[in-house]
């Protein structure tokens, strides 16, 4: 069974984060494995307090998965601050991590930061050079690219111009654009567009947490990075098409599905 690791925060209300990443690679088939960069107090309306851990602490949860279960590929989420980002980077090039995703979340859907801004700068010097790749959302993308991203033509754009600067791939994702759900992969110097029909559902939350732990879950099998995406997308518009309806707020998807 391949070994799956998140390097994350945890949701309270089991949405995003941590939570959706285990849930991913369980529905995967694959064995799951955490390390907590942060708690958040969080539910389907927003995010009520957050609290990060020391960055040492990070490091010893690292050590002790590395020392013990050598993870088939890596998926990095919430990072709040620079401590945790640059033992991350430590720990990572210390134990020769591979096959890595990183979503580079940056602020919630419900308009928390969930990373410092002045880490930005630290995240992209120090985690993107390992990375097989990188998974922003619009805003990131616009962030990290310095365009304006509001619709599909500034996402490719957006996409070229960070791929400039990093080795791995880069999927710019249109979750907020307003009549489709295309996303928008680049590698290897080339664009593929992967169309997505737009699914008529306000729950969503935890979207991206998904997306980037199932690419992880893929590579992890061994397919190919174009592959893994789009088999990664088919996995989300499954459990977002599930229509589970559960809080008072933007509710979670259904990761059991398809079992
Ligand atoms: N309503 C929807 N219908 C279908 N796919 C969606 C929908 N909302 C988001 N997606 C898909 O979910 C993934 C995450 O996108 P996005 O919401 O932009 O990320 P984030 O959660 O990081 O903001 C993308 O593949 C996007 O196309
Ligand atoms: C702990 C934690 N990590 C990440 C997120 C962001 O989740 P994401 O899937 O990117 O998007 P939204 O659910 O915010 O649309 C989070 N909320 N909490």
């Amino acid at each position: 069974m391949e070994k799956l690791l998140t390097i994350a925060g945890s949701d309270s209300s089991g949405g995003a984060g941590i939570q959706a990443d285990l849930k991913t690679f369980a529905a995967h088939k694959t064995y799951g494995m955490s390390v907590i960069t942060s708690v958040t107090a969080q539910n389907t309306k927003g995010v009520i307090d957050v609290i990060d851990l020391p960055g040492e602490f990070v490091g010893k949860q690292l050590d002790a998965v590395f020392t013990d279960i050598f993870p088939d590929a890596i998926k990095i989420g919430m990072v709040s601050n620079e401590e945790i980002i640059e033992i991350i980077a430590e720990k990572l090039k210390q134990y020769n991590g591979k096959n890595i995703v990183v979503d580079p979340v940056m602020v919630s859907t419900s308009g928390s930061n969930l990373m410092k801004s002045s880490a930005t700068r630290t995240l992209v010097q120090k985690i993107f050079p390992l990375a097989d790749i990188i998974t922003p959302n619009m805003s990131e993308a616009s962030v990290l690219s310095g365009i304006e991203v509001k619709d599909k033509e500034d996402m490719e754009k957006a996409a070229k111009i960070i791929g400039e600067f990093i080795k791995g791939a880069v999927l710019v994702k249109g979750g907020h654009l307003e009549d489709s759900a295309d996303d928008v992969l680049y590698i290897d110097g080339k664009i593929h567009w992967l169309k997505g029909e737009r699914i008529d559902n306000p729950n969503t939350h935890g979207t991206g947490c998904t997306l980037s732990s199932a690419i992880a879950a893929n590579i992890a099998k061994g397919m190919d990075i174009l592959t893994a995406v789009e088999e990664a997308k088919q996995y989300l518009w499954g459990a977002i098409n599930a229509k589970l309806d559960i809080g008072k707020g933007r509710g979670p998807l259904n990761h059991l599905y398809n079992i």
